[in-house]
Parts: C-alpha cells; sequence; structure tokens
C-alpha cells in the first residue's frame, strides 16, 4: 500500500519532523534524504540524554528482535551523529509496512541530538551503501518497502512555517503546479546526485558553474552550493557581508531578497524564492538575518537542503534512480 505522513516543521524551519510507527511506537522523526540508517531515541540511552523525548522501549514491542552482534557508528555534516545496538521491527510509515526493518537504537548521541528535544532520530533515505551497521549493512526503509510499494517513489513536500507531507508509493499532482521535470540521479555516492551547472540571481544572467554537483537532502536545513554562486547571489543583497563572528553570510532583515534558479541535470531549472533565502535573525532586535544560501568549498558537492524544498515539490524514484521537481502549488 501507500503512507502519507504530515511533516511539521520546527521552529524556524530548523528541520521537519513526521510520524513513524516502530513496534506499535508512534515517535516523530526526522525524514534524511542525505544518510541511510534509521536510528531512534530509546530506553537504552542514559536517562539524561532521554530527558524530554519520545523513547523506543524494545522491551514493550513484541515484534521487535534483537540483531545479535550488530552496531552502528553515524557522524553528520554538521558534526552531530549517534551510535549503538541494532535490531528489526515492524515499521510502518502512514501506511506503508516493513515487518524486518532494521531500527537502530542509539546508545549514544551527540548533544546536538540530546537538546532537539522534538525529534527523536533519523529515517535515513538515501541509498543502503551509505548504511552504517556493522559487520552487515541493513537496507533502508524505502529499500525495503519499495518492491510493495504501487510506484518505487517516495515524495517530500516540505513548506515554510507550514505543516507538509512525505507520501511513498504515489505522486500526489495537486501538490505541485504543472508536470514534474525529471533528472537522472547518479547513486555513485550513495546520495540523490545530480550535475547542477548553470545559475541565475533574481533576473539576471544565467551564469556556469562547470562539473558542478549537487544532492537533495531533506536533512540538511540550508543550501550550501558553491561560493561562487553564493558570491554572484549575495552581490545583489545591500548590506550583505560575510559575518565570521556568526559564521555565514548575515544581511539586514529588511533586504530584498532576489529569487535564486539552480539547474538540475541540465532539464529544469528550480527557483529558490528569495523569501526562503532569509532564514532567521541573529540578533534579538531582529535587525541581522542569516541566510538560507550558504558557501560550501569550491568544488565540492553541493547540497540542496529543506531551503530549496520549500519552493520545490520533489519526487524521488529509486525504480529508475531519478528525481522530479515542480514549484508548490
Ligand atoms: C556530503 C553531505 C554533507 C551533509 C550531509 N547532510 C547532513 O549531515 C544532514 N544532517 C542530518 C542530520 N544532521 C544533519 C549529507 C552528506
Amino acid at each position: 500500500g501507500t503512507g502519507v505522513v504530515t511533516a511539521t516543521p520546527e521552529q524556524g524551519d530548523v528541520e521537519y519532523l513526521s510520524p513513524v510507527t516502530i513496534g506499535g511506537q508512534t515517535i516523530n522523526m526526522d525524514f534524511d534524504s542525505g544518510s541511510s540508517d534509521l536510528w531512534v531515541f530509546n530506553t537504552e540511552l542514559a536517562a539524561g540524554s532521554q530527558a524530554g523525548h519520545s523513547n523506543f522501549n524494545p522491551e514493550t514491542s513484541t515484534t521487535f528482535q534483537l540483531l545479535q552482534g550488530a552496531s552502528f557508528e553515524i557522524s553528520y555534516g554538521d558534526g552531530s551523529g549517534a551510535a549503538g545496538n541494532v535490531g528489526t521491527d515492524t515499521v510502518n510509515i502512514g501506511g506503508a509496512t516493513v515487518t524486518n526493518q532494521a531500527v537502530e537504537l542509539a546508545t549514544a548521541v551527540s548533544s546536538s541530538f540530546v537538546q532537539d528535544t522534538q525529534s527523536n532520530g533519523l529515517v535515513g533515505l538515501a541509498f543502503s551503501k551509505l548504511n552504517t551497521i556493522k559487520p552487515v549493512q541493513q537496507k533502508t526503509f524505502f529499500d525495503n518497502a519499495i518492491a510493495t510499494l504501487p510506484i518505487p517513489v517516495f515524495t517530500a513536500d516540505l513548506r515554510h512555517a507550514a505543516v507538509g507531507a512525505y507520501e511513498f508509493g504515489n505522486i500526489d499532482s495537486t501538490k505541485f503546479n504543472g508536470s514534474l521535470s525529471w533528472t537522472d540521479v547518479n547513486a555513485t555516492s550513495g546520495f540523490w546526485q545530480f550535475s547542477s551547472q548553470q545559475f541565475a540571481v533574481g533576473t539576471g544572467p544565467t551564469m556556469n558553474l562547470a562539473g558542478g554537483q549537487a544532492i537533495a537532502d531533506t536533512g540538511t536545513t540550508l543550501m550550501i552550493a558553491d561560493p561562487s554562486i553564493v558570491n554572484a547571489y549575495y552581490s545583489q543583497v545591500q548590506g550583505a557581508v560575510n559575518n565570521e563572528t556568526v559564521g555565514g553570510v548575515t544581511f539586514p532583515c529588511a533586504a530584498q531578497l532576489p529569487d535564486l534558479a539552480v539547474d538540475i541535470g541540465g532539464n529544469y531549472m528550480a527557483t529558490v524564492r528569495g523569501d526562503d533565502i532569509n532564514f532567521s535573525p541573529v540578533d534579538a532586535a531582529g535587525t541581522t538575518c542569516f541566510g538560507g544560501l550558504q558557501a560550501g568549498t569550491a568544488g565540492g558537492l553541493q547540497i540542496y537542503g529543506d531551503i530549496m524544498f520549500k519552493s520545490q515539490f520533489v519526487a524521488f524514484n529509486g525504480g529508475n534512480n531519478s528525481i522530479g521537481m515542480a514549484p508548490h502549488q
């Protein structure tokens, strides 16, 4: 069958949380198309880490089975991480159900996860080759579910400060304008990766980024692009500065922010709304704002995170390794 769950943004759209039922216990988790582990806060964790969270209890699940000798250890691009043991259980996401899903029970989590009490773990939706379970790597929920889905697809419909949805096995055409533009994905890296070699700032000329590559990453809050794109963009924003203290580009909150169009696989120019590039105030007075578009390393992999998803409905096709995109309706 298909599955559909809400995707509810935390304050400031830092991340989006969706209900996942594990062994009959429903827990709000962060769906991450940039990683491939499903790990959860649980009763094995130290009490101090469990505090404030929903904690899966493997002992009260009648379907949980420990995977003897298996463990996981994952670290994320922002320096956060988790590690622990592994079992299997029935995982149900809005009706899409996998009976023998690897469920990773963290016994250690980094402080940023402990502090974020709205989030109780991640559901990795990148390719299974990135799964960190040892000695035997396990599959993602999507990989396990794909054969039972009417179509081998999941979609992300993320919104600014509003409830959106993740859907498995169905493309809801009422959620986007026009038709989806499809692009082949290079899964070699394990990410939903595509070429992104052109961009345009506002109504300006299309510019080239030779060899540009990007991934679609729902688990990253911002949009991390090549410095050439970031410089071209903020050169059009009065008062934009590279603010070392804050750790990125800031600008006056009243600034007029142009849209940014980025090439998706040579097939489609995805327009990211300027409003969504005004990410958050950095000062109490709300005078100075932090940019949703920030620079990565020159020539490095670009990470199109939630800032892009707020403008674009995205379909991930695991049947033919492609990504479909269209503006939200
Ligand atoms: C090379 C890329 C670097 C950025 C990676 N994204 C994340 O780490 C997103 N995330 C998940 C939990 N906390 C942050 C994806 C790989």
